[in-house]
Protein backbone atom coordinates (compact mmCIF):
# COMPACT_ATOMS: atom_id res chain seq x y z
CA UNK A 1 0.00 0.00 0.00
CA UNK A 2 1.25 3.46 -0.49
CA UNK A 3 1.82 5.60 2.70
CA UNK A 4 -1.56 7.56 4.04
CA UNK A 5 -0.05 10.72 4.06
CA UNK A 6 0.21 11.83 7.85
CA UNK A 7 -0.43 15.12 8.90
CA UNK A 8 1.75 16.15 11.72
CA UNK A 9 -0.10 18.57 14.35
CA UNK A 10 1.91 19.47 17.23
CA UNK A 11 -0.87 22.36 18.18
CA UNK A 12 -1.32 22.87 21.32
CA UNK A 13 1.75 21.24 22.93
CA UNK A 14 4.11 22.95 25.01
CA UNK A 15 6.70 24.20 22.62
CA UNK A 16 4.89 23.61 19.19
CA UNK A 17 6.95 23.20 16.44
CA UNK A 18 6.20 24.68 12.88
CA UNK A 19 4.63 22.56 10.41
CA UNK A 20 2.88 25.05 8.17
CA UNK A 21 6.05 26.67 6.79
CA UNK A 22 4.81 30.28 7.40
CA UNK A 23 6.34 30.75 11.28
CA UNK A 24 9.73 30.85 11.97
CA UNK A 25 11.27 30.21 15.29
CA UNK A 26 14.16 32.76 16.67
CA UNK A 27 12.68 35.79 15.61
CA UNK A 28 13.96 35.47 11.63
CA UNK A 29 10.10 35.50 10.41
CA UNK A 30 10.17 39.40 8.80
CA UNK A 31 13.34 38.40 6.71
CA UNK A 32 12.48 37.03 3.49
CA UNK A 33 11.97 33.81 2.35
CA UNK A 34 14.73 32.13 0.29
CA UNK A 35 13.15 28.50 -0.27
CA UNK A 36 9.27 28.39 0.14
CA UNK A 37 7.53 25.03 0.05
CA UNK A 38 4.12 24.71 0.67
CA UNK A 39 1.69 21.96 0.46
CA UNK A 40 4.15 20.00 -1.64
CA UNK A 41 3.83 15.94 -2.66
CA UNK A 42 7.04 14.56 -4.83
CA UNK A 43 5.87 11.57 -6.65
CA UNK A 44 8.97 9.43 -8.13
CA UNK A 45 8.18 6.77 -10.86
CA UNK A 46 5.00 5.53 -9.37
CA UNK A 47 5.87 6.15 -5.51
CA UNK A 48 4.71 8.88 -3.36
CA UNK A 49 7.88 9.81 -1.65
CA UNK A 50 6.27 12.73 0.66
CA UNK A 51 3.43 14.72 0.70
CA UNK A 52 1.45 17.74 2.30
CA UNK A 53 5.38 18.72 2.88
CA UNK A 54 6.06 22.47 3.98
CA UNK A 55 9.89 24.24 4.50
CA UNK A 56 10.88 27.47 4.35
CA UNK A 57 14.19 29.42 4.67
CA UNK A 58 14.71 32.56 5.35
CA UNK A 59 17.93 34.61 4.90
CA UNK A 60 20.98 33.81 7.18
CA UNK A 61 18.96 30.68 8.32
CA UNK A 62 21.05 27.43 9.06
CA UNK A 63 19.32 24.52 8.56
CA UNK A 64 19.19 20.76 8.10
CA UNK A 65 17.51 19.06 6.50
CA UNK A 66 17.01 15.27 8.30
CA UNK A 67 15.68 11.74 8.53
CA UNK A 68 16.26 7.94 7.92
CA UNK A 69 17.99 7.03 4.06
CA UNK A 70 15.26 6.73 1.87
CA UNK A 71 12.92 9.53 3.10
CA UNK A 72 13.49 11.85 0.51
CA UNK A 73 15.39 14.48 1.59
CA UNK A 74 17.77 14.47 -1.43
CA UNK A 75 14.11 14.78 -3.27
CA UNK A 76 13.58 17.85 -1.16
CA UNK A 77 16.85 19.67 -2.72
CA UNK A 78 16.33 18.68 -6.09
CA UNK A 79 12.28 19.83 -5.61
CA UNK A 80 13.32 23.37 -4.88
CA UNK A 81 15.78 23.20 -7.65
CA UNK A 82 13.19 22.30 -10.12
CA UNK A 83 14.85 18.98 -11.55
CA UNK A 84 12.10 17.09 -10.02
CA UNK A 85 8.98 18.26 -10.82
CA UNK A 86 6.30 18.78 -7.68
CA UNK A 87 3.07 16.35 -8.27
CA UNK A 88 0.95 18.81 -6.04
CA UNK A 89 1.63 21.94 -4.18
CA UNK A 90 4.01 24.78 -4.84
CA UNK A 91 7.53 25.79 -4.27
CA UNK A 92 9.17 29.19 -4.93
CA UNK A 93 13.26 29.63 -4.80
CA UNK A 94 14.43 33.70 -3.98
CA UNK A 95 10.54 34.72 -5.07
CA UNK A 96 11.03 32.77 -8.69
CA UNK A 97 9.73 29.48 -9.83
CA UNK A 98 12.01 26.42 -9.74
CA UNK A 99 14.45 26.79 -11.91
CA UNK A 100 14.49 30.17 -12.34
CA UNK A 101 16.93 31.19 -9.59
CA UNK A 102 19.29 28.04 -10.21
CA UNK A 103 22.85 30.52 -10.87
CA UNK A 104 21.85 32.54 -7.04
CA UNK A 105 22.35 28.93 -5.51
CA UNK A 106 25.57 27.15 -4.85
CA UNK A 107 24.57 23.20 -5.10
CA UNK A 108 26.64 20.47 -3.88
CA UNK A 109 25.10 16.97 -4.89
CA UNK A 110 25.87 13.96 -2.83
CA UNK A 111 28.54 12.32 -4.21
CA UNK A 112 30.70 8.72 -2.67
CA UNK A 113 34.73 10.42 -3.83
CA UNK A 114 36.46 10.90 -6.86
CA UNK A 115 38.44 8.12 -8.69
CA UNK A 116 41.90 7.78 -7.47
CA UNK A 117 43.45 8.08 -10.97
CA UNK A 118 41.67 11.66 -11.53
CA UNK A 119 44.58 13.78 -12.71
CA UNK A 120 42.08 17.36 -12.16
CA UNK A 121 43.96 19.50 -9.79
CA UNK A 122 41.59 20.93 -6.90
CA UNK A 123 42.21 24.09 -7.91
CA UNK A 124 40.51 23.08 -11.41
CA UNK A 125 37.09 21.72 -10.01
CA UNK A 126 36.88 24.73 -7.34
CA UNK A 127 37.51 27.00 -11.29
CA UNK A 128 34.52 24.89 -12.56
CA UNK A 129 32.33 26.64 -9.97
CA UNK A 130 33.08 29.66 -12.17
CA UNK A 131 33.01 28.87 -15.84
CA UNK A 132 32.12 24.91 -15.99
CA UNK A 133 29.03 25.81 -18.01
CA UNK A 134 31.87 27.18 -20.96
CA UNK A 135 32.71 23.30 -21.49
CA UNK A 136 36.30 24.07 -21.32
CA UNK A 137 36.90 27.02 -23.61
CA UNK A 138 39.52 29.46 -22.35
CA UNK A 139 39.14 32.45 -21.20
CA UNK A 140 41.27 35.59 -21.84
CA UNK A 141 42.96 38.88 -20.51
CA UNK A 142 41.18 40.52 -17.87
CA UNK A 143 38.18 37.97 -17.26
CA UNK A 144 41.10 35.07 -17.22
CA UNK A 145 43.12 37.22 -14.30
CA UNK A 146 39.69 37.74 -12.10
CA UNK A 147 38.34 34.05 -12.61
CA UNK A 148 42.15 32.99 -11.26
CA UNK A 149 41.93 35.57 -8.21
CA UNK A 150 38.76 34.58 -7.37
CA UNK A 151 39.71 30.87 -7.62
CA UNK A 152 42.91 32.05 -4.81
CA UNK A 153 40.52 33.61 -3.04
CA UNK A 154 37.86 30.58 -2.68
CA UNK A 155 40.98 27.78 -2.40
CA UNK A 156 42.22 30.00 0.96
CA UNK A 157 38.81 30.76 2.48
CA UNK A 158 37.83 26.75 2.91
CA UNK A 159 41.73 26.51 4.28
CA UNK A 160 43.02 24.25 0.61
CA UNK A 161 45.78 26.27 -0.28
CA UNK A 162 48.61 23.49 0.78
CA UNK A 163 46.84 20.85 -1.33
CA UNK A 164 45.08 22.90 -4.00
CA UNK A 165 47.51 22.64 -6.40
CA UNK A 166 47.26 18.14 -5.96
CA UNK A 167 45.35 15.99 -8.41
CA UNK A 168 41.85 15.79 -6.63
CA UNK A 169 41.59 11.92 -6.66
CA UNK A 170 44.97 11.80 -4.29
CA UNK A 171 42.98 14.14 -1.68
CA UNK A 172 41.69 12.39 1.62
CA UNK A 173 37.65 12.69 1.44
CA UNK A 174 37.82 16.11 3.89
CA UNK A 175 40.27 17.85 1.69
CA UNK A 176 38.17 16.93 -1.23
CA UNK A 177 34.76 18.24 0.78
CA UNK A 178 36.59 21.25 1.12
CA UNK A 179 37.14 21.82 -2.18
CA UNK A 180 33.82 21.41 -3.45
CA UNK A 181 32.40 23.87 -1.22
CA UNK A 182 34.90 26.65 -2.46
CA UNK A 183 33.26 25.37 -5.91
CA UNK A 184 29.62 25.59 -4.90
CA UNK A 185 30.90 29.42 -3.29
CA UNK A 186 32.68 30.29 -6.27
CA UNK A 187 29.95 32.81 -8.12
CA UNK A 188 28.79 34.12 -4.43
CA UNK A 189 25.44 32.14 -4.25
CA UNK A 190 22.43 33.39 -1.75
CA UNK A 191 21.96 29.96 -0.62
CA UNK A 192 24.53 26.98 -0.41
CA UNK A 193 22.83 23.73 -0.64
CA UNK A 194 24.93 20.60 0.43
CA UNK A 195 23.80 17.54 0.14
CA UNK A 196 25.48 15.04 2.88
CA UNK A 197 28.99 16.77 2.92
CA UNK A 198 29.76 14.77 5.89
CA UNK A 199 28.92 11.43 5.05
CA UNK A 200 31.99 9.40 4.79
CA UNK A 201 34.11 12.00 6.66
CA UNK A 202 35.40 10.32 9.88
CA UNK A 203 34.64 12.14 13.33
CA UNK A 204 37.12 15.28 13.69
CA UNK A 205 36.84 16.13 9.97
CA UNK A 206 32.70 15.74 10.26
CA UNK A 207 33.52 18.67 13.10
CA UNK A 208 35.95 20.31 10.66
CA UNK A 209 33.78 20.49 8.04
CA UNK A 210 30.48 21.53 9.80
CA UNK A 211 32.64 24.36 11.92
CA UNK A 212 34.09 25.95 7.95
CA UNK A 213 30.48 25.92 6.42
CA UNK A 214 29.17 28.31 9.23
CA UNK A 215 32.34 29.68 9.71
CA UNK A 216 31.47 30.83 5.96
CA UNK A 217 27.89 30.98 6.09
CA UNK A 218 28.70 34.05 8.98
CA UNK A 219 31.34 35.65 6.39
CA UNK A 220 29.80 35.57 3.59
CA UNK A 221 26.45 36.11 4.30
CA UNK A 222 25.20 33.13 2.93
CA UNK A 223 21.94 30.84 3.95
CA UNK A 224 22.43 27.10 3.99
CA UNK A 225 20.55 24.38 3.62
CA UNK A 226 22.15 21.06 4.51
CA UNK A 227 21.11 17.25 4.05
CA UNK A 228 22.18 14.75 7.15
CA UNK A 229 22.16 11.61 8.49
CA UNK A 230 23.39 12.63 11.89
CA UNK A 231 22.55 15.47 13.37
CA UNK A 232 25.31 16.18 16.09
CA UNK A 233 28.07 17.28 14.01
CA UNK A 234 26.05 20.08 12.86
CA UNK A 235 23.36 20.48 15.85
CA UNK A 236 25.62 23.72 17.69
CA UNK A 237 24.95 25.74 14.36
CA UNK A 238 21.21 24.87 13.54
CA UNK A 239 19.14 27.43 13.64
CA UNK A 240 16.12 25.09 12.15
CA UNK A 241 15.51 21.69 11.49
CA UNK A 242 13.10 19.87 8.46
CA UNK A 243 12.50 16.61 9.47
CA UNK A 244 11.17 14.58 7.17
CA UNK A 245 9.30 11.15 7.85
CA UNK A 246 6.41 9.15 6.26
CA UNK A 247 3.48 11.93 5.22
CA UNK A 248 5.43 15.01 5.63
CA UNK A 249 7.85 17.15 7.12
CA UNK A 250 7.72 18.85 10.98
CA UNK A 251 10.33 22.16 10.96
CA UNK A 252 11.24 24.28 13.61
CA UNK A 253 14.39 24.68 16.16
CA UNK A 254 16.36 21.73 16.77
CA UNK A 255 14.89 21.81 20.38
CA UNK A 256 11.01 21.91 19.00
CA UNK A 257 11.57 19.23 16.61
CA UNK A 258 14.15 16.65 17.77
CA UNK A 259 11.61 15.04 20.63
CA UNK A 260 10.40 12.13 21.52
CA UNK A 261 6.56 13.55 21.17
CA UNK A 262 7.30 15.20 18.11
CA UNK A 263 8.36 12.25 15.88
CA UNK A 264 6.57 10.04 17.57
CA UNK A 265 3.89 12.23 15.91
CA UNK A 266 5.66 12.29 12.82
CA UNK A 267 6.35 8.38 12.26
CA UNK A 268 3.24 7.80 13.77
CA UNK A 269 5.10 5.07 15.23
CA UNK A 270 7.32 5.12 19.03
CA UNK A 271 10.41 7.03 18.84
CA UNK A 272 12.24 7.92 21.58
CA UNK A 273 14.78 10.88 21.30
CA UNK A 274 17.50 10.13 24.12
CA UNK A 275 20.52 12.87 25.00
CA UNK A 276 23.81 11.38 26.16
CA UNK A 277 25.98 13.14 28.31
CA UNK A 278 28.40 15.10 26.03
CA UNK A 279 24.88 16.72 24.21
CA UNK A 280 24.37 14.50 21.55
CA UNK A 281 21.29 13.25 20.60
CA UNK A 282 20.20 9.69 19.73
CA UNK A 283 16.94 8.94 17.76
CA UNK A 284 16.07 5.51 18.45
CA UNK A 285 13.38 3.34 16.79
CA UNK A 286 12.91 5.54 13.77
CA UNK A 287 11.43 3.17 10.71
CA UNK A 288 13.10 2.50 7.77
CA UNK A 289 11.50 4.82 5.01
CA UNK A 290 8.07 4.16 3.74
CA UNK A 291 9.61 4.21 0.19
CA UNK A 292 11.07 1.26 0.00
CA UNK A 293 7.52 -1.01 1.58
CA UNK A 294 5.47 0.00 -1.30
CA UNK A 295 8.09 -0.68 -3.68
CA UNK A 296 7.41 -4.20 -3.45
CA UNK A 297 3.71 -3.51 -3.34
CA UNK A 298 3.63 -1.89 -6.68
CA UNK A 299 2.70 1.75 -4.80
CA UNK A 300 1.67 4.29 -6.45
CA UNK A 301 0.60 8.03 -5.40
N1 LIG B 1 13.82 8.00 -10.38
C1 LIG B 1 13.31 7.39 -9.32
N2 LIG B 1 12.23 6.58 -9.45
C2 LIG B 1 11.69 5.97 -8.40
N3 LIG B 1 12.18 6.07 -7.13
C3 LIG B 1 13.27 6.84 -6.96
C4 LIG B 1 13.90 7.54 -8.03
N4 LIG B 1 14.95 8.24 -7.54
C5 LIG B 1 14.98 7.98 -6.21
N5 LIG B 1 13.99 7.14 -5.87
C6 LIG B 1 13.66 6.68 -4.52
O1 LIG B 1 13.10 7.75 -3.82
C7 LIG B 1 13.39 7.64 -2.43
C8 LIG B 1 13.95 8.95 -1.91
O2 LIG B 1 15.26 9.14 -2.42
P1 LIG B 1 16.21 10.27 -1.86
O3 LIG B 1 17.54 10.09 -2.49
O4 LIG B 1 15.53 11.59 -1.98
O5 LIG B 1 16.25 9.89 -0.30
P2 LIG B 1 17.25 10.37 0.83
O6 LIG B 1 16.43 10.63 2.05
O7 LIG B 1 18.07 11.51 0.33
O8 LIG B 1 18.13 9.06 1.00
P3 LIG B 1 19.62 8.84 1.57
O9 LIG B 1 19.63 9.33 2.97
O10 LIG B 1 19.78 7.34 1.51
O11 LIG B 1 20.56 9.57 0.65
C9 LIG B 1 14.34 6.46 -2.30
O12 LIG B 1 13.63 5.36 -1.83
C10 LIG B 1 14.85 6.25 -3.72
O13 LIG B 1 15.15 4.88 -3.94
Amino acid sequence: MPSTPIQVDVTGSPQPASVTGATVPGGLSDRPALVDVRGATAVLGRRTIWSHADATVTAGEFVAILGPNGVGKSTLLKVILGLVPLAAGTVRLLGRPPGQANHEIGYLPQRRSFDASLRVRGLDVVRLGLDGDRWGLPVRGRRSRAVTERVGELVELVGASDYAHRPIGQLSGGEQQRLLIAQALARRPKLLMLDEPLDSLDLPNQAAIAALISRIARTENVSVMIVAHDVNPILTYLDRVIYLGQGGAVSGTPAEVITSETLTALYGTPIEVLSTSDGRLVVVGQPEAPARHTDRHGGSA
